[in-house]
């Protein structure tokens, strides 16, 4: 039971709540029903059928509308007295500025990805707001609260990054299906129905050993007046047959590996027996597996049968969705990207003598699904609502970051832990720079801006400065002027900008949105490692391992689950000291450890939006109490 200065606390508050999913359903009934009075939603997707087996908000009548919209709805029928504001919206866009979330007294995540959260996490640290995040994976979960100068932020932990593969064992040299997967959705599948742009690492290795470069570009592409079933056939034979037998011809390769098996259409299906009856689905979707009267997503098909579905969605995504082709990404709500995908894996997984899988499983590592509980969301969203209540009575002795574990540790499911300080070394919450090593002489601002201030920092409306001179920014309200001139910056090389970066330059880059910034130490470095260092440059100091680490990894080969941090340690509010390593072992983004730091290119298995749950497996340190906050 509330006591009355709770009661009155939550009556007079106004929280914001980012993210309506599985999470988000539950925390806005759980705020309802536990008072509250002023609640603001936003979330940016619409309601899918797979929504609704645990956003119990949503019902098959919604599938296609706003979740935000639909949700603030349902939970008023409950309390139709109370204020809920839903915004059908990116949290990214920039009507949530600063002074958007200063509105509020509290800020509670229920997001599914770290760009996101990220963003949240900076706009709360501008705004001076509370926030309380939250991530669950199956049966664990996590929430966290980050009160700025009280707790660490968000980002005060390194995240893990997604599982990567190197580009060898998924293009030549793969030993489990997931290789198959990674190989048939990020190559083949991006090969044929993606952007065209697009860097693809498929059939490098085949170009290599023989074959023109004529030939290997030109063979994806469908031929002027190809017939369709002609064209998937060219498909299959090039990547099953002519691709392994290519592979197959460098014997070094295969000394102390199992050698694949060239798989040819011919050798499997008879000619013409490809049929297609353009069967639709009941849901609307368009299906081989329809099409084919497959029926049982669980039946593990047989060489064959992968060869018919792969025919056949080829075809179908000519014959039914020829605007798509060229502007798909793998989706795994995408039933015949699924099918496709599935079939692809399996031929390639016969052909490598690694064993096949269902279309439900094979959906499931595809897509990283691991399937959500809706126990461990409600349990989560009640863990939300605790924190934000001492939020708003100030209650900061108790706050606690909360651990749902799937196995019960000391009899306790619930691991209650306190929350850390603010790392001193976080470049987000602290004022610490970073360091850039780049050849200033070889990489343009464009460079830095994609792969470093984008992607690493994950800023959006990023401002670059050297000096007083600005060399870059993002912005509405630029004149035409400026936008040329910074445009211009854009293909200049580093060292031949109006102000030239060089070695030793200090270079300051701020977010306007974010009211964010943080400076970068440039370093001059001339070569670069193609393979282990791809970005041709190297930002270090919070984000990365320092390259003296990463000579002692172990040399990658995909599986490991060294970790990416570095070997800093880091202060809870109690004065504990924890290492990074120790709290990150145990990390599940959706439960395949971490990121290898490696020694290849890598491939992504795992989607961008991945939760990032972290987890502890050093449990003593984190709830042992010796310095209160
Ligand atoms: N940048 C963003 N702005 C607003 N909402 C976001 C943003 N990023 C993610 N979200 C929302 O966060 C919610 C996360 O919910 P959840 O993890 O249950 O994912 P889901 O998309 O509903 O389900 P699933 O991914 O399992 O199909 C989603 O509704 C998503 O739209
Ligand atoms: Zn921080």
């Amino acid at each position: 039971m509330a006591t009355d200065e709770q009661l009155s606390a939550i009556k007079n508050s106004k929280v914001l709540m980012v993210g309506a999913g599985g999470i988000g359903c539950e925390l806005l009934k759980t705020l309802a029903l536990s008072g509250f009075q002023d609640i603001h939603i936003i979330d940016m997707d619409t309601i899918e059928v797979s929504n609704l087996n645990r956003q119990f908000l949503f019902r098959q009548s919604h599938v296609g509308q706003s979740k935000a919209k639909v949700a603030r709805d349902a939970v008023l029928r409950l309390r139709p007295y109370i204020n809920i504001t839903a915004y059908h919206a990116n949290v990214k866009d920039s009507q949530f500025n600063v002074d958007f979330f200063k509105e509020f007294d509290v800020v509670m995540n229920g997001l599914d990805n770290l760009d996101a959260r990220r963003h949240v996490n900076r706009l709360c640290l501008a705004a001076g707001v509370p926030l309380v995040e939250s991530g669950t994976t199956g049966f664990l979960g996590q929430v966290a609260i980050h009160v700025k100068g009280k707790t660490e932020c968000y980002e005060c932990q390194p995240k893990p990054s997604p599982k990567t593969y190197p580009v060898c064992t998924i293009t030549s040299t793969p030993s489990k299906f997931v290789h198959c997967i990674v190989w048939a959705k990020d190559l083949l599948f991006a090969k044929l129905f993606g952007d065209k742009n697009q860097d693809n690492d498929l059939n490098v290795r085949s170009s290599d050993v023989g074959t023109s470069l004529e030939d290997s570009q030109d063979v994806f592409e469908r031929r002027k007046d190809e017939d369709i079933g002609q064209y998937g056939r060219r498909i299959y034979d090039h990547v099953f047959g002519y691709n392994i037998e290519v592979a197959l011809s460098n014997e070094e390769t295969w000394k102390n590996r199992n050698k694949p098996r060239p798989i040819y259409s011919k050798d499997v299906l008879p000619e013409n027996s490809s049929q297609w009856n353009g069967n639709v689905r009941k849901d609307g979707d368009v299906s081989a597996m329809a099409s084919l009267g497959l029926k049982n997503p669980q039946d593990v098909w047989s060489l064959a049968e992968n060869s018919r579905v792969f025919l056949e969605a080829l075809k179908l995504f000519f014959v039914n969705r020829p605007k798509d082709i060229g502007n798909l990404t793998f989706d795994k709500d995408d039933q015949l990207a699924v099918e496709f995908v599935t079939a692809a894996a399996n031929i390639r997984a016969s052909s490598f003598g690694i064993t096949s899988n269902s279309l439900f499983e094979a959906k499931g590592v595809a897509g990283n699904i691991v399937h959500a509980v809706a126990t461990t969301n409600a349990i989560v969203a009640g863990l939300i609502v605790i924190e934000a209540i001492k939020v708003l009575q100030k209650d900061s002795n108790n706050y606690r970051m909360t651990y749902c574990l799937e196995h019960p540790a000391r009899k306790m499911l619930l691991l209650p832990a306190e929350p850390f300080e603010p790392n001193k070394s976080c470049y987000v919450c602290s004022e610490t720079p970073l360091s850039l090593e780049v050849n200033t002489c070889r990489s343009k601002l464009r460079d830095f801006v994609e792969k470093i201030v984008k992607v690493k920092l994950g800023m959006n409306f990023p401002l670059i400065m050297h000096g007083s001179q600005i060399l870059y920014e993002v912005g509405d309200d630029l004149d035409a002027d400026m936008v040329a001139i910074y445009s211009a910056n854009l293909e200049k090389v580093l060292c031949e900008l109006p102000s030239p970066v060089t070695s030793g330059t200090m270079l300051s880059i701020e977010d306007l949105q974010q009211e964010f910034s943080c400076t970068i130490n440039i370093k001059h470095r001339e070569e670069f490692d193609e393979e282990k260092e791809p970005d041709g440059m190297v930002l270090s100091g919070w984000t990365q391992p320092s390259a003296e680490k990463n000579k002692n990894e172990p040399a990658g080969n995909g599986e490991n689950t060294s970790n990416a941090l570095p070997a800093e340690e880091t202060e809870n509010a109690t004065g504990k000291k924890r290492k990074l390593s120790d709290v990150s072992k145990a990390t599940t983004s959706d439960g395949s450890g971490l990121a290898e730091s490696g020694n290849h290119n890598q491939l992504e298995s795992l989607d961008e939006d991945d939760d990032d749950l972290i987890m502890s497996d050093n449990l003593e340190s984190l709830t042992k109490k010796k310095r209160p906050l």
